[in-house]
């Protein structure tokens, strides 16, 4: 019997907009359940990297496929945990509202006893509870997020994306939230490919890191890949990773300031 297919496969995938090639040479394999960690200095083709396996943007060689089959709008298989935005003061729209739309109507039913159900369920699990009758515009960032959350577990997707799911959350809601995707992979084995500049808060559940940069990118467990000698390599420019009470913070390289602030904060 054959293995059942890897969440998520990429295969000697290259990605170019024109002359500019972003990355190229990208081979990996997402095991269910896998926890990747994405980190990289600004345009070192993160997003485009969601964007591929969301199907909007079209690798120009290699492979990449989702559960075996090719990335595709709108696959129920993928869930996507977008950057905060701040919802529209104006919109209508109740966190209720928000997580019924991801359910499957042909599961669960559309408007039905288990539909409310579930979406209680959800609510509960990112304790949305109380504001799940408010209109999201009302709600501050970290809850909107927690909604958003709410409603990418809903999908119960095979792989989820989450693209810097945690700027603007206060301490406190980075925990929370990490600490629910990382329950989602394991009571689920959703496999998570997690987009960030900051690798502390994601740093304990982090599997393995990809970390592109401008001179190639490197795959592997955080202490294979986050070192002074990988990174160097990486940037093509010296760089250095310091290590303090549990938290890394890499010096040097495009990013030096964001990196350097973030572990001083
Ligand atoms: N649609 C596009 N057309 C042309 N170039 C693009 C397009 N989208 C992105 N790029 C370029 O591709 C590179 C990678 O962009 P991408 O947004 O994937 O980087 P990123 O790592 O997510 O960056 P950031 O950390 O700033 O969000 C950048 O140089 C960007 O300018």
């Amino acid at each position: 019997m054959s293995a059942p297919a890897a969440p998520l496969e990429l295969a000697g995938a290259r990605l170019a907009y024109g002359p500019r090639v972003v990355w190229s040479d990208l081979d990996l394999v997402v095991r269910p359940g896998e926890f990747l960690t994405v980190l990289g200095p600004n345009g070192s083709g993160k997003t485009s990297l969601l964007r591929a396996i969301l199907g909007l943007a079209p690798l120009d060689g290699g492979r990449l496929s989702i559960l075996g089959r090719p990335p595709r709008r709108g696959s129920r298989a993928v869930g996507y945990i977008p950057q905060q935005r701040l919802i529209d003061p104006a919109t209508p729209v109740r966190a209720r509202d928000l997580v019924r739309l991801g359910l499957d109507g042909d599961r669960w039913g559309v408007g039905g006893r288990r539909t409310r159900a579930r979406v209680d369920e959800l609510l509960a699990a990112v304790g949305a509870t109380s504001y799940a009758d408010v209109p999201l515009g009302m709600l501050s960032g970290g809850e909107q997020q927690r909604v958003r959350i709410a409603q990418a577990l809903g999908t119960e997707p095979g792989l989820l994306l989450c693209d810097e799911p945690l700027l603007s959350l206060d301490l406190r809601h980075q925990h929370e939230v990490t600490a629910l995707i990382d329950a989602m992979r394991r009571e689920r084995g959703t496999a998570v490919v997690f987009v960030t500049h900051e690798i502390n808060p994601v740093l304990p559940y982090t599997d393995r890191v990809l970390y592109l940069g401008p001179a190639g990118h490197a795959i592997g467990a955080p202490d294979e890949v986050l070192t002074s000698s990988r990174l160097t390599a990486l940037y093509g420019t010296p760089v250095d990773v310091l290590r303090s009470h549990g938290r890394v913070v890499i010096v040097g390289g495009d990013d030096e300031h964001h990196h350097v602030e973030e572990a001083e904060a």
